[in-house]
C-alpha cells in the first residue's frame, strides 16, 4: 500500500509538490500524468527516498520512507527516467550487481535474477552487452532490477520515452503484465501513453492533484458533453432556426455560410449526444433541408486531461 499524505517539496520559491495527497492498496496499473513540470519526478524521487519532502509523509506499506527507510525502500523498485545502467556490462551482471546492493545473496540472488530475466523476456539478451541491446531492451533490464527484491510497488518514470512504436507496444504488454501481482506506478505526460495500461489514472498540474479515476469515469467528467457539426444545403441563419430550438442544444457557432450552403458546430447540452444527433438529423429531414454532412465528437481522455490540467481545477 502507498500512502502520500500533504506532501510539499519547495525549491527555493518553487513549490514542485503542492500538498499532495492519495492513497493506493490495490494491485494494478497506476497512471501518474501530468504535462512538463507539473512535479511528477519530484514526487517519484520522495516516495523512492531519493529527495527528501518539505512537509508531509510518505508510507509504503505503513513505514514511513524517512522514519523507516530500509523498512520502506525493500518494498520498492524503482526506475528512474535515465536509469543508471553499466553499459560495458551484461544483464546478468548488472542484475547481480543491483541484487546484491539491494542485500541479496546466494541462492535467492540467484533465483531473483532468473525470475527478473523471465518476467521481463530479456533471456537471450542476458549475456550480450548492455551497450550492444536495442533501447526496449535496454528498458526491459531497467525493469528487471526494478523486480529485485520483490518489492510490492514498481514505480517507473516514463518507461516508454524514446522508444519505437513497437518497442512502447512491448513494453505496455510487459507493465500490464507486471500489474497483475504487483502495484505499477508508470508516470508520462502523455495520456494515451498510459490509458490502455492503467485501471485508475492519477492527473497533477502545478503540484497539485487534479483528478485520481479510472479512464472510464475520467471521460465522463468533462464539461462539454461533445459537439456536434453539421453541414446543410442552406444558409446559416435558416440552419440554426432549425436547430435552436431543439432540447439540448448548449451553443451554436457557425463555422461557414453561403446561400446554399453553411457549417454550424452545435454544441451538446445533454449527457446524450447520440439522441441530440438524431433529432437534428429528423429536424432538417421533416424540413425538406438537406443535409450533406453530421459529425460526432465526444471528447477523448486528451481533452479532458488537458482541460484538467490548464484549468487548475481540484479533485
Ligand atoms: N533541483 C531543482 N531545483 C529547482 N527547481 C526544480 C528542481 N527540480 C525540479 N524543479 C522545478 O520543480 C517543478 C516540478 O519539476 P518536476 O521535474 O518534478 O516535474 P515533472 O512533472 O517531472 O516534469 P518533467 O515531465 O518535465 O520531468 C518544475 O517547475 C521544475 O522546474
Amino acid at each position: 500500500m502507498l500512502q502520500v499524505e500533504h506532501l510539499t517539496r519547495r525549491y527555493g520559491k518553487v513549490t514542485a509538490v503542492d500538498d499532495l495527497s492519495f492513497e493506493i492498496s490495490d494491485d494494478g496499473v497506476y497512471g501518474f500524468l501530468g504535462p512538463n513540470g507539473a512535479g511528477k519526478s519530484t514526487t517519484m524521487n520522495i516516495m523512492t527516498g531519493c529527495l527528501s519532502a518539505t512537509s508531509g509523509t510518505v508510507r509504503i506499506s505503513g513505514y514511513d520512507i524517512y522514519e523507516q527507510p530500509k523498512e520502506a525502500k525493500r518494498r520498492i523498485g524503482y526506475l528512474p527516467e535515465q536509469p543508471p545502467l553499466y553499459l560495458g556490462e551484461t544483464p546478468a551482471e548488472y542484475l547481480r550487481f543491483v541484487g546484491e546492493a539491494k542485500g541479496l545473496r546466494g541462492d535467492a540472488l540467484r533465483r531473483e535474477i532468473e525470475d527478473a530475466i523471465e518476467e521481463t523476456g530479456i533471456g537471450e539478451m542476458r549475456s550480450r552487452r548492455i551497450d550492444a541491446l536495442s533501447k526496449g531492451y535496454r528498458q526491459r533490464v531497467g525493469i528487471a532490477q526494478a523486480l529485485l527484491g520483490e518489492p510490492e510497488i514498481v514505480i517507473l518514470d516514463e518507461p516508454t520515452v524514446g522508444l519505437d512504436p513497437l518497442q512502447i507496444l512491448e513494453i505496455r504488454s510487459l507493465i500490464s503484465a507486471l500489474g497483475r501481482s504487483r502495484t505499477v506506478l508508470i508516470s508520462s505526460h502523455i495520456l494515451s501513453e498510459v490509458q490502455t495500461m492503467c485501471s485508475k489514472i492519477l492527473i497533477i498540474a502545478h503540484g497539485k492533484l487534479v483528478a485520481f479515476d479510472a479512464p472510464e469515469k475520467l471521460e465522463e467528467r468533462l464539461a462539454a458533453p461533445g459537439e456536434i457539426t453539421i453541414t446543410a444545403e442552406t444558409d446559416a441563419q435558416r440552419a440554426r432556426a432549425l436547430v435552436e430550438a431543439l432540447p439540448g442544444v448548449a451553443g451554436i457557432t457557425v463555422r461557414a455560410d453561403g446561400p446554399d450552403r453553411s457549417q454550424l458546430a452545435v454544441a451538446s447540452g445533454t449527457e446524450d449526444i447520440y439522441a441530440l444527433s438524431q433529432a437534428i438529423f429528423q429536424t432538417f429531414a421533416s424540413s425538406g433541408c438537406a443535409l450533406c454532412e453530421l459529425g460526432v465528437k465526444k471528447p477523448s481522455l486528451e481533452d479532458i486531461f488537458l482541460e484538467l490540467t490548464e484549468g487548475g481545477e481540484t479533485a
